[in-house]
């Protein structure tokens, strides 16, 4: 099995949600590597202890941007980040940038249950799939 590097990120009115679909999709998530932002890792490592999960720092505190720093530097294959759609982040940039960097790199993103349970069944989840290098206007964004 190619182990995926996954990052996943909750805001706290879906960190529970995030946890329950783990917990749902244990045996297809099993066995590959994880960085999540600060207290999202957290909570996914006492409830999940057998994922192995870097927490980062909080999102608020610098933890979306670190992540999309590891998607700028073709760290990351998988993000899946449970957006809280109705309340305002006072990170919001961060946010934007974190989502942003996932389009402009070509990476898998599931911001919602209904699309995470989609990556994680398709066959290219469980094969080698490598996404094309996505080029905007002349400008190559993965590194081969
Ligand atoms: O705010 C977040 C993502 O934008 C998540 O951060 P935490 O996992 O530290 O709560």
């Amino acid at each position: 099995m190619t182990r995926k590097r996954i990052a996943l990120v909750a805001h706290d009115a879906r960190k529970a949600d995030l946890i329950a679909w783990i917990g749902a999709n244990i045996r297809l998530l099993d066995g590959h590597l994880y960085w999540a932002t600060g207290t999202t890792g957290q909570k996914v490592r006492s409830a999940h202890p057998q994922l192995e999960v870097t927490p980062l720092k909080s999102g608020p505190l610098g933890g979306d941007q670190q992540i999309g720093a590891m998607i700028a530097e073709g760290r990351i294959d998988l993000l899946v980040f449970f957006v809280d759609p109705m309340t305002a982040q006072p990170h919001d940039v961060d946010v934007k940038a974190l989502t942003r960097l996932a389009t402009l790199y070509n990476i898998p993103m599931a911001c919602n249950e209904a699309t995470a349970d989609m990556v994680v069944s398709s066959p290219l989840f469980a094969g080698g799939y490598t996404p094309r290098a996505a080029d905007f206007n002349g400008y190559e964004t993965r590194q081969v």
